[in-house]
């Protein structure tokens, strides 16, 4: 990997980019240094990318899959025209699958370059054929999230509002524009929006350090928050939605999401505030029956024990750190996907919108 290796383009009308794909080499933008430095890591080897998907390097359930699928076109160059190029590229996509548990988004993904490669007949077929597929599924992810956009604003009331969201959901967590934060960004352009509440999101601030600044870049009214404020903000009356992203939604309409999205789903129904999940179809997974079943990533105590390596926590104390929790599809008001809008999702209601994928 080198650092600083191309400038950080200035494509506002998505947001802040953070996966740009150079036609044989990825560069990521590390959003660990965000938002004190824009650091760009170049990758051209996938077992990398796997590392910078394991520690957050780039992070989102759907920049986590378009990661992977470039991380696997990259196998592709690295393993040539040797005897053994689709066997060399089938061990790469296992090492991509094996990076993080919980974000559907990254199996879907490999799914779709494994099958791709299934029907190439030469390593050069596979390198161009993967390119294709890869670009495709970043291309897909931002249509997507335009479309969430519109979809949302439908059943999101005329009136400039305010709302409040969790961890990061933006043009940083996704291909382009963003999923919660796309609603954001189309409410915001369609003058519906008052403010942004951003939880800071608690440990590793996803909302301080990632959506404040995303949509400070773009002059959207935010407002950070203490995660432990937000129940006394739902309470002044003023947010009229609580809009989050996922990482895997089930066939019964359960949410796994960032960990306090469970809680935020408690507050909004306990202070009449609704509540709104945006994720592509690339997230759900009708193969679970419901949320008991979704593996929910456990990281290192250190996230919990520190902040950017200053202790604040005694050395050695234990620490119970589950980086998402489910939030059951009775607490959710409306999941918005670029298919449309279910209202008070339930297997049915899933069924009807997800039998068949495409
Ligand atoms: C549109 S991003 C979806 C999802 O991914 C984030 O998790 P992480 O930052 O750990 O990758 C968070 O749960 C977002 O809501």
């Amino acid at each position: 990997m080198t650092e600083n290796c191309v400038p950080n383009p200035d494509s506002n009308h998505l947001g802040t980019l953070a996966i740009i794909w150079h036609g044989d080499h990825l560069a990521l933008l590390d959003q660990r240094q965000l938002p004190d430095q824009e650091i760009w890591l170049t990758y051209k080897d996938a077992s990398a990318v796997a590392d910078a998907i394991r520690d957050m390097v780039v992070r989102g359930a759907p920049a986590i899959g378009i990661s992977a699928a470039y991380g696997v076109v990259l196998a592709a160059h690295q393993a040539g025209d040797t005897k053994d190029w689709r066997a060399d590229i089938e061990v790469a996509i296992e090492v991509l699958a094996k990076s993080r548990p919980t974000a559907v988004n990254l199996f879907w993904a490999l799914e779709r370059m494994k099958t791709r490669l299934q029907a190439c007949q030469s390593a050069a077929e596979a390198i161009a054929k993967l390119t294709g597929e890869a670009e495709s599924i970043h291309a897909e992810d931002v249509a997507a999230n335009r479309l969430m956009g519109r979809h949302a604003l439908s059943v999101m009331g005329d009136e400039p509002m305010a709302v409040l969201t969790h961890c990061n959901t933006g043009a940083l967590a996704t291909g382009g524009y963003g999923t919660a934060l796309g609603v954001v960004r189309s409410l915001w352009h369609a003058n519906r929006l008052k403010r942004v509440y951003a939880d800071e999101t608690r440990p590793w601030l996803q909302g301080s350090r990632l959506t404040a600044w995303e949509l400070q870049q773009e002059g959207i009214p935010v407002t950070l928050n203490a995660d432990s404020a937000a129940a006394q903000i739902l309470r002044q009356g003023d947010v009229r939605w609580v809009i989050v992203g996922a990482d895997r939604i089930t066939a019964n309409g359960d949410v796994a999401n960032k960990i306090g999205t469970y809680n935020l789903a408690i507050l909004a129904r306990h202070h009449g505030v609704r509540f709104m999940v945006v994720a592509p179809s690339s997230t759900v997974d009708m193969a679970l029956a419901s949320g008991e079943d979704i593996p929910i990533e456990e990281r290192d105590g250190t996230e919990v024990r520190a902040v950017r390596g200053v202790s604040i926590a005694p050395d050695g104390v234990d620490v119970f750190n589950p980086v998402f929790d489910v939030t059951p599809a009775e607490l959710v008001d409306a999941i918005v996907t670029e298919k449309g809008v279910i209202e008070r999702p339930d297997r049915d209601a899933m069924q009807a919108m997800f039998a068949t994928r495409d």
